[in-house]
């Protein structure tokens, strides 16, 4: 299977894997998976069959081996190119953790029957949880809190909208079911990286007026409160002319917990047209710009691969090449980006992504041991304020540019 290093010239550190008890990803196989399986069964009336499978999964990954897909799985040949059977046979803690997570999804959607040809073929096993969020009153207080903007100045409206955006990344269902009601930390400042200047330097008001104006692609990460200020930010993008078109890349199959699949951003939409004030008119821009071709919503295959952007196809590298800038949303697809690998955390992001067809922006609150692009200080002031909480606890942010 592919491996290429995120970094040619930068010297690759060690690949992240699960089997090291009382690390953040032994964690999240041992006991983030399970906890998801019993939330699945509880959400949906699935029948004996379907929970005989999903208590199978339970079993296989955290004592099992991986084992092959079935011989007609649609997807067979994708996972084949993707390393499974580098890794068949082997347990789901030895293998790269960025590999077995996205298998477990994969494995989960095969036992509640969505590539089935049952009644629970395409049934979001995690629609439940996502529409609950959607749904809640924090969502309404966040929309009414738009109307609020309109006394700030531009470029203040501009930040308020990245903020949200970055900060939203913190609604990651799959998280919360580790991590319950972690607070901000008050002991150091909750942005560890701040490249906000360079990113509107790159999107500057009205580059994107007339034919020639830039593309934004926004690779999107949690459905419901991380899409709704994801798809405000691209609406404001739009208004205001520094993006011409957006492309949203969302996940072409539910994917951990709460990432976000089409249906999701037609909900999220949903959700806007039938709010008030601003809410709503952002939302009629959206509905507008996606019938007259300047946000298209795209469902790579490659977004629900186990696999760094380092060994992303042709295709998608054509995509992110033609773009003005690329924002990449969340904790997983920094994974992606920079490698799931332990950098020491002052390697320099330029580096790690120096492989990446055009400018790109990560926007990501820290919830993996995962780090670049730290200043020294920085990163001394977060360690001597206390444990490593910092890199998984979702209590910091980043906002990182290489153009
Ligand atoms: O990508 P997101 O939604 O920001 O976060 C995904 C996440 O919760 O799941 C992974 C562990 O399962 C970590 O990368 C991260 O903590």
């Amino acid at each position: 299977m592919p491996d290429t290093p995120a970094a040619p010239d930068t010297p690759a550190a060690p690949v992240l894997l699960g089997n090291e008890p009382g690390s953040f990803p032994h964690g999240v196989l041992a006991e983030r998976h399970p906890a998801i399986i019993r939330q699945v069964r509880e959400n949906l009336p699935y029948g004996p069959d379907r929970r005989r499978a999903l208590d199978a999964l339970a079993a296989n990954c955290v004592e099992g081996v991986i084992e092959p897909l079935s011989a007609d799985a649609p997807d067979r040949d994708r996972w084949t190119a993707w390393g499974m059977d580098e890794y068949t046979g082997r347990s789901w803690f030895d293998v790269p953790w960025l590999w077995s997570e996205s298998w477990f999804y994969r494995r989960l959607l095969d036992a509640v029957g969505w590539f089935g040809p049952g009644p629970w073929h395409g049934v979001d096993p995690f629609r439940p949880v996502k529409l609950a969020e959607l749904r809640s009153p924090r969502t309404d207080e966040e929309l009414d809190a738009l109307d609020g903007l309109d006394a700030l100045s531009a470029a203040a409206q501009a930040d308020a909208l990245l903020h949200g955006s970055l900060w939203g990344n913190r609604a990651d269902l799959g998280f919360r079911l580790s991590a319950p009601g972690t607070t901000p930390c008050a002991d150091t400042p909750p942005l560890v990286a701040d490249d906000s200047a360079r990113l509107w330097s790159l999107l500057p008001p009205d580059a994107g007026t007339g034919t020639g104006g830039g593309t934004l692609c926004l690779v999107a990460d949690n459905a419901g409160r991380e899409l709704v200020p994801d798809l405000l930010l691209l609406a404001h993008l739009l208004a205001t002319g520094r993006v011409a078109r957006a492309v949203l890349h969302v996940k072409p199959y539910p994917y951990y917990v709460s990432d976000a699949t089409p249906a999701d951003v037609l909900d999220a939409l949903e959700r806007l047209t039938g709010a008030k004030g601003r809410a709503a008119g952002y939302g009629r821009l959206l509905w507008t710009a996606l019938t007259d071709g300047r946000l298209t919503v795209r469902a790579h295959p490659f977004s629900c691969a186990p696999l760094p952007y380092a060994d992303m196809p042709d295709d998608l590298r054509a995509e992110f090449a033609a773009a003005t800038l690329t924002v990449v949303k969340g904790d997983l697809n920094y994974r992606r980006l920079v490698g799931d690998r332990r950098w020491p955390a002052t390697t320099a992001f330029a580096d790690v992504t120096a492989y990446f067809p055009g400018p790109v922006a990560a926007l990501r609150t820290l919830k993996s041991d995962v780090i670049t692009g730290l200043d020294a200080t920085v990163e001394t002031a977060l360690v001597a304020a206390g444990d490593q909480r910092w890199r998984t606890a979702g209590t910091h942010a980043l906002i990182q540019v290489r153009d």
